[in-house]
């Protein structure tokens, strides 16, 4: 989904990386010590692949927003969103890539996709058996471009919802994932009353995540967002990069939006 930004802006100003935070401690003698201390809250960066017109925007909006956008376009280049949760005792900063489905609005960006991942979400339409039988293709990109293994991987189909128009059996997922030892979701990012289970397959990446031990190194980071208290979504197409890509209209998607 593109153009409902909370305002573009520069790499720069994404890349400032966390906020100092003050720390009022008492000091033995009684008088209060102000420590500067830099907030340690680990960051995660976690990319949501699969065809165009999936529900990988709606998906992400829903577990970051709450809600299913009124209105989506073809995500150009990536759409990037990001919510803190509390796992156990610790709060995690989970980083979402919302990338495009359509190789066309991918080129450009498909190496920042890939870079510093530490889980990935593969998005199928369970109306829509292509999107499915393509998933070994978005497999074999992350591969290509030499993704730990090791790091979490998620299958989800989504817009369960439509339930007359179910095109991918239950079984054959599983199976699907089973064999690239995934865990299996089926969801719909529409569905108020699955909204929950949308909560659920992010908050089992986080779970997985919370026991691995990288913390992104904000120098490293592509696109470390400097305050992200006030800002739930920020659109990387008004930074320098994007500047002059246009939203797209679903009418304009390519026939093949697999990577191979
Ligand atoms: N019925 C139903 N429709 C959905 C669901 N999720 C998304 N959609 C619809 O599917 C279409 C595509 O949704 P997007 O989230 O923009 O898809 P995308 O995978 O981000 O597409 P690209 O940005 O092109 O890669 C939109 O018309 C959504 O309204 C769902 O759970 N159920």
């Amino acid at each position: 989904m593109s153009g409902e930004a909370a305002g573009g802006q520069t790499l720069s100003e994404i890349a400032q990386g966390p906020r100092s935070e003050a720390v009022v401690e008492t000091a033995e003698a009684g008088a209060v010590k102000v420590v500067e201390k830099q907030a340690q809250r680990r960051i995660f960066k976690i990319i949501v692949i699969g065809d165009s017109n999936v529900g990988k925007t709606c998906l992400t909006y829903r577990f970051c927003l709450g809600k299913f956008p009124d209105k989506t376009e073809a995500t150009i280049g990536v759409d990037f969103r990001e919510k803190s949760v509390q796992v156990d005792t610790e709060h995690l900063k989970l980083q979402l890539w919302d990338t495009a489905g359509q190789e066309r609005f991918r080129k450009s960006m498909v190496q920042h996709y890939y870079r510093n991942v530490h889980a990935v979400v593969f998005v199928y339409d369970m109306t829509k058996m292509s999107s499915f039988e393509n998933m070994p293709a978005w497999i074999e990109e992350c591969d290509r471009h030499n993704l730990n293994k090791n790091i979490p991987r998620i299958l989800v189909g989504n817009k369960c919802d439509v339930m007359e128009r179910i095109a991918v059996n239950t079984n054959l997922a599983q199976k699907f994932a089973d064999s690239h030892n995934m865990p299996l979701f089926e969801t719909s990012a529409k569905d108020d009353g699955r909204a929950n289970h949308v909560d659920a397959i992010f908050m089992t990446v986080a779970h997985k995540l919370k026991n691995s031990k990288p913390m992104m190194p904000p120098h490293l980071a592509d696109f470390v967002p400097g305050d992200t208290q006030r800002r739930d979504f920020v659109n990387l197409r008004g930074s320098p990069r994007h500047r002059g890509l246009q939203s797209a209209s679903r009418g304009e998607e390519e026939k093949s939006d697999c990577p191979c």
